[in-house]
């Protein structure tokens, strides 16, 4: 959808220092409701570290933000009610068969009975798992799980959903069939916050950041960024942008 001009994410000067290291320097931007925000990055750029300060998972050094109209100092449960997040590194049980796995973050998200078969329902025949229902997740190919641990995420429709990461090691056409669920996602007003290293998938995105060594260095669609960056590639804005990095060598 068309992003409305409700403020999701508002986050102003948000800085972490670890020790006399500061991680996180000073970032400003604005996500409105229902926007797809690419959040990139250089490794070491600060995205993880930022990205769990709006989780409500991490109390900033200085600065101000607020999720879904919660603030990251004083409201972090509240957040965390509010949002849903994923991530390649933890997503679903392997050991727990699809639906188990949806009944499992259906409940834990506060669901009932009767919310939870309807949801259930709804995705095994939205995602076409039909006949995967009942076999464990860790025997379904990586892009269905993806899928599955997306949906799972927002199964509570919350405001907001982070993704960290989401489609790590698949190829660009089931990356793009995930990126169907998103727009999905988004056209029912959920905030997508997506990072990611992959450049198509920064095109999907409505706008995007780009973090250099702790701090946002640029922000705008992707195709502001590349006539701003004389250029009609994505990598080559992101080059350009990355290239004087010092971490991540
Ligand atoms: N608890 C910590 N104590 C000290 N330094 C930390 C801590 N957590 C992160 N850092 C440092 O902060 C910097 C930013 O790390 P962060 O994980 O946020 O980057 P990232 O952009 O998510 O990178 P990647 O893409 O590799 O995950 C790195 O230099 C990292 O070593």
């Amino acid at each position: 959808m068309e992003p409305s001009s409700a403020k999701a994410i508002v986050c102003h000067e948000l800085t972490k220092q670890f020790g006399d290291f500061r991680a996180v320097d000073r970032i400003t931007f604005d996500v409105a409701q229902g926007e797809i925000f690419g959040f990139l990055g250089a490794n070491g750029a600060g995205k993880t570290t930022a990205m769990r300060m709006l989780c409500g998972l991490s109390y900033p050094t200085s600065g101000q933000a607020t999720v879904a109209g919660f603030d990251v100092y004083r409201q972090q449960e509240q957040i965390k009610r509010n949002i849903g997040y994923m991530s390649q590194k933890f997503s679903l049980y392997e050991n727990l068969t699809t639906l188990e796995n949806i009944e499992f973050f259906g409940g834990i998200y506060g669901l009932t009975n009767q919310q939870l078969k309807a949801k259930s329902d709804e995705l095994v025949t939205t995602l076409g798992l039909q006949s995967e229902a009942k076999k464990l997740v860790g025997s379904l190919p990586l892009g269905w799980k993806q899928k599955l641990a997306f949906s799972v995420a927002i199964i509570h429709e919350p405001k907001i959903v982070f993704l960290d990461e989401p489609t790590g090691g698949v190829d660009p056409v089931t990356r793009r069939q995930f990126w169907d669920l998103i727009y999905a996602a988004s056209d029912r007003g959920i905030t997508n916050f997506v990072t990611t290293h992959y450049m198509d998938e920064a095109e999907y995105c409505n706008r995007i950041s780009i973090m250099v060594d702790g701090r946002v260095e640029a922000l705008d669609s992707p195709a502001n960024l590349k006539r701003a960056h004389h250029t009609d590639s994505m990598d080559d804005v992101f080059y350009q942008l990355a290239r004087g990095a010092k971490r991540g060598e």
